[in-house]
């Protein structure tokens, strides 16, 4: 039982109530056997723990993700679980969310007994051998609160951890609070798991967490502008797939199709690379061996040099130096090396899908499969496809990113797809606040208190500036052939920023040289530290371009960045590069780190109020007239002048005949 069903709690609720429910089968006289064959989640697992006995399937998965929703257990989890195994285990279930396998729970002791045959045949054996056993132990309510010596302390730290992992999340540190109730008698301890519930139910950040829960399946239900779609096209099988390029994404690929249980042919043209690559992928592997407690057959994957592995491949994945020129030439060998039927995808992050179609003699069987670093942890996953994209192909990929545990969301190819499209307006604000006097600490402690995972400088810093100072040589926005430090640069008839550039010429290319926006314990680090350097080349900049600096608060930090943002989500829309809001959301939650109890930008952009959002660009749009990402998109415009519906009509109200494909 996957617990209540979500889609009630917009509703008036209905059926029996779930708390005295299971409070009565605790009380009965009867001894109650609950018999656990799939999954045990929220309700259905506190119904479990109201049982007087627990017998779950080997294969069967239990736990208590109310947090994902917003919400926290509140039909007494809160309150059985940690009599059951303790403050420190029950807290961990609960503030997290996650589900724990039949045999971690056997160890746990929230079940009785594991079988692999039918749970529910084995409970009613099991039933008539305890039907004569006293029911007082087993009644959970009744029992004391384990209370270590340093319960206080456990608790403590859980808070502590709730309210900084939660970023601006409430249900987690509820949990902690209802847990924290456990210490006191059943009743008193309820009302507090009660109270808390009803102050999270109808909450603005349940509401959000529930709509990222049916999106992020939503997405899965896909569409191109042609007409094909989901339920309209079919995936090809995958018996066996091809990893070019063992760089850190191709690492993390290969992992992936691994523990998908696909073989894979994992491809280098260095000896010393393809080495190297052999020992941390099998070193990835082996720790999720350990990890997951699956077999795990590690020769799935073969790590060669030669081409002619290739020909015996379903699907191929580049993965090597972000260079269109040694893309183009790549994919043009493939065409020629592997099986007519084979799909060439591209792992590209910016480069045109569409040119990598043409280099080959199969564009309808070219998609790009836009993984995240690390690819082996994050979820997102966008298919990129191009006007000649089969539905096949498409539908192949989309379905191979949910065999691997990806929520592949479907978009069509344009520069930076949808994530890094939306991300440059966002970067770019960023650089013009530090040109106007604020400094990297400032803007990035305004978007990590909005709840933003890691500011846009620290996440520069992380992911290395002279990956995006590549990017903006490659279009001719920088480098030898262009003139430079000129006042308040303007490149291609725009206000540009080449703060970013100057760094980069000063060899400041982030965590991994020990220094960027940020100055780090040494290459490699991870600690940022304000650096009074970067305060001084900010100072020294504004003053020979006769910036004159000014205090910029929190509010301006967050509406220049994230409505500027959310307008390119917009135009993102009209250009019909994604048919659906919700993909846009689930980009930014599952890739960018996006506060998920926000819901996703354009889910908040609702939830601000789309009238605000359009008012506030068109200030900022007058103040700045040499940006055009602050001029409002059309169709920000319309929905305002329709009196802002819903996020699901959208695009109802995108003209016909606007698409792009
Ligand atoms: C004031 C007091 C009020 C108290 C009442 C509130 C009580 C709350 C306690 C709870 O029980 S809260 C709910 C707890 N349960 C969950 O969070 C489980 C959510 N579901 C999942 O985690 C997964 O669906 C799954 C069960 C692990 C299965 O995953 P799988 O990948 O196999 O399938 P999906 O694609 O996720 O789902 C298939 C399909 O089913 C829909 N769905 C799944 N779970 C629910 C649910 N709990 N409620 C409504 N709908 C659910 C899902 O949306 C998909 O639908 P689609 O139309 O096919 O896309």
């Amino acid at each position: 039982m996957s617990g209540a069903d979500i889609r009630e709690f917009s509703r008036p609720m209905t059926g029996p109530a779930l708390v005295p429910l299971i409070d009565a089968i605790e009380a009965g006289e009867k001894p109650v056997v609950a018999a656990i064959e799939g999954m045990a989640l929220g309700g259905g697992l506190e119904l479990a723990l109201g049982c007087h006995y627990r017998i779950a399937h080997s294969k069967a998965q239990l736990g208590l993700p109310e947090v994902t929703l917003g919400l926290i257990p509140a039909a007494g989890g809160t309150q059985r679980l940690p009599r059951l195994i303790g403050f420190p285990a029950a807290l961990d279930m609960i503030i997290t969310g996650r589900r724990v396998s039949a045999g971690d729970a056997l160890k746990l002791g929230i079940v009785d007994q594991v079988t692999e045959r039918n749970a529910g045949e084995v409970a009613v054996a099991f039933a008539r051998s305890v039907v004569d056993c006293p029911l007082v132990s087993r009644r959970l309510s009744t029992w004391p609160p384990l209370c270590p010596a340093d319960l206080d302390n456990i608790l403590q730290m859980a808070l502590a951890r709730a309210w900084q992992r939660g970023r601006g999340a409430l249900a987690p540190v509820a949990c902690v609070q209802a847990v924290q109730a456990a210490r006191l008698p059943y009743s008193q301890g309820m009302q507090q798991e009660q109270k808390l519930m009803s102050m999270l139910f109808a909450s603005p950040q349940a509401r959000a967490l529930q709509y990222c829960f049916f999106s992020q399946r939503a997405v899965g239900k896909w569409s191109m502008p042609n007409g094909a779609c989901w339920d309209n096209s079919t995936a090809r099988p995958i018996r066996k797939a091809a990893v070019i390029g063992l760089g850190t994404m191709g690492r993390g690929i290969a992992v992936c199709l691994v523990l998908a249980g696909i073989p894979v042919i994992a491809m280098e043209t260095d000896e010393k690379q393809l080495e190297a690559a052999r020992r941390v992928v099998m070193a990835l592997l082996e720790k999720e061996v350990q990890k997951l407690a699956v077999g795990l057959h590690l020769g799935l994957i073969h790590f060669t040099l030669e081409q002619r592995y290739l020909r015996e491949v379903d699907l191929v994945i580049e993965a090597v130096f972000e260079d269109l020129a040694l893309k183009k030439q790549l994919f043009a060998e493939l065409s020629s090396v592997c099986h007519p039927d084979t799909l060439l995808c591209t792992n590209t992050s910016q480069l045109d899908v569409d040119q990598l179609a043409t280099a080959t003699s199969r564009p309808d069987l070219v998609v790009g499969m836009h993984f995240f670093a690390p690819a082996n942890k994050i979820k997102l996953l966008e298919v990129v496809f191009t006007s000649r994209s089969s539905p096949e192909a498409v539908a192949t990929a989309m379905q191979l990113g949910k065999w691997l545990g990806k929520v592949s969301v479907a978009v069509a190819n344009c520069p930076g797809f949808v994530g890094n499209r939306m991300l440059r307006p966002y970067v770019e604000q960023a650089g013009f606040l530090l040109e106007e006097g604020a400094t990297p600490e400032q803007v990035d402690s305004a978007l990590e208190h909005f709840g933003l995972a890691m500011g846009v400088f620290r996440m520069s810093d992380l992911s290395g500036l002279d990956v995006g100072w590549r990017v903006r040589k490659a279009a001719g926005l920088t480098g030898p052939g262009v003139p430079q430090g000129q006042l308040l640069q303007t490149q291609q008839g725009y206000r540009y920023s080449p703060l970013a550039d100057l760094i980069c010429q000063k060899g400041r290319l982030g965590q991994k040289t020990g220094c960027g926006w940020y100055l780090y314990e040494g290459p490699g680090g991870h600690m940022a530290r304000p650096d009074p350097w970067v305060h001084a080349f900010l100072e020294e900049y504004r003053r020979v371009h006769g910036l004159q600096p000014r205090s910029i608060g929190q509010q301006e930090v967050l509406e220049r960045c994230l409505f500027a943002l959310i307008n390119e989500g917009f135009r993102v829309l009209e250009d019909r590069i994604v048919m659906d809001p919700v993909a846009l959301d689930v980009i930014y939650v599952l890739g960018y780190g996006w506060p998920a109890h926000t819901g996703g930008p354009m889910y908040y952009a609702g939830e601000v109020g789309l009238p605000r959002v359009l008012g506030r660009l068109e200030y900022y749009q007058r103040v700045h007239p040499d940006i055009p990402h602050l001029r409002p998109s059309a169709l920000l415009r319309q929905l305002v002048a329709k009196g802002s519906p819903p996020i699901h009509k959208w695009m109802w109200h995108i003209e016909e005949g606007s698409s792009r494909l």
